[in-house]
């Protein structure tokens, strides 16, 4: 599903990551760690077509990353909701589906339904009507998930979804991603600090603090 070879990223002068050899098959984990500025959201911009590899091959899906795409859903890092912000948790999810997108939208009917289904599918119902400004950390992490889910994506990127939510949520966060990949063989890119709450889910991690070379080890309990 995901496919690198030989991939290097430098910025000027500067190296992130050399000579990386990756791939992810449907429906595996794969969690992503290392220290701050080691490339992880680099990683995740190269995955999503916004950041062009300096030098070897990257395909997603058999393809060259491209933005937009429908097969790729992404959950950026968290940033706070600006205060009164008029959008409730299912406009967010709606966004999903219509937001990037030139042209005619879906049939309201079907998007509707579609917001619906995913919103249930994060347990996040019950507060589908709250504005986002009033939601918890971890309501607003499921509703920012289930919108990156909300077009059926192949392929899951998460950057940092475990950050500032209690020990609880994250278990709970990263079990829905978990729940997501097992189900419909999505396959997940998973970049976080917090390496323990994953460590029950992920298949493998790849780690790129190992300077200028990122290293893979597999998961025992995998
Ligand atoms: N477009 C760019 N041009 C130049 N430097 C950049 C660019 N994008 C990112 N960088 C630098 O590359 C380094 C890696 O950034 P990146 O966001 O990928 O790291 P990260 O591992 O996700 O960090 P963190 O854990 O802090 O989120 C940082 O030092 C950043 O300043």
């Amino acid at each position: 599903m995901i496919t690198l070879r030989g991939a290097t990223l430098s910025y000027g002068e500067r190296t992130l990551w050399r000579g990386l050899d990756l791939d992810v098959r449907p429906g595996e984990f794969l969690a992503v760690a290392g220290s701050n500025g080691s490339g992880k959201t680099s990683l995740l911009r190269v995955l999503l077509g916004l950041q062009r590899l300096s030098s070897g091959t990257v395909t997603v899906n058999g393809r060259r990353p491209r933005r937009g795409s429908d097969i790729v859903g992404y959950v950026p890092q968290h940033r706070t909701v600006p205060p009164h912000t008029p959008l409730r948790a299912r406009d967010l999810v709606r966004l999903g589906i219509d937001g990037h997108r030139w042209g005619p939208w879906r049939p309201r009917r079907d998007a509707r339904r579609r917001v619906e289904a995913v919103l249930a599918d994060v347990g996040a119902a019950a507060f589908a009507d709250v504005p986002l400004e009033l939601l918890s950390g971890g309501e607003l992490q499921r509703v920012r998930i289930a919108q990156a889910l909300a077009t059926g994506p192949r392929v899951l990127l998460c950057d940092e979804p475990l950050a500032s939510l209690d020990a609880e949520h994250q278990r709970i966060v990263a079990g829905l991603v978990d729940r997501r990949r097992r189900d419909h063989g999505t396959a997940v890119v998973f970049v976080t600090h917090e390496i323990d709450p994953v460590l029950p889910f992920a298949d493998r991690i790849l780690d790129m603090g190992a300077a200028h070379g990122a290293r893979t080890s597999r998961q025992e309990t995998a």
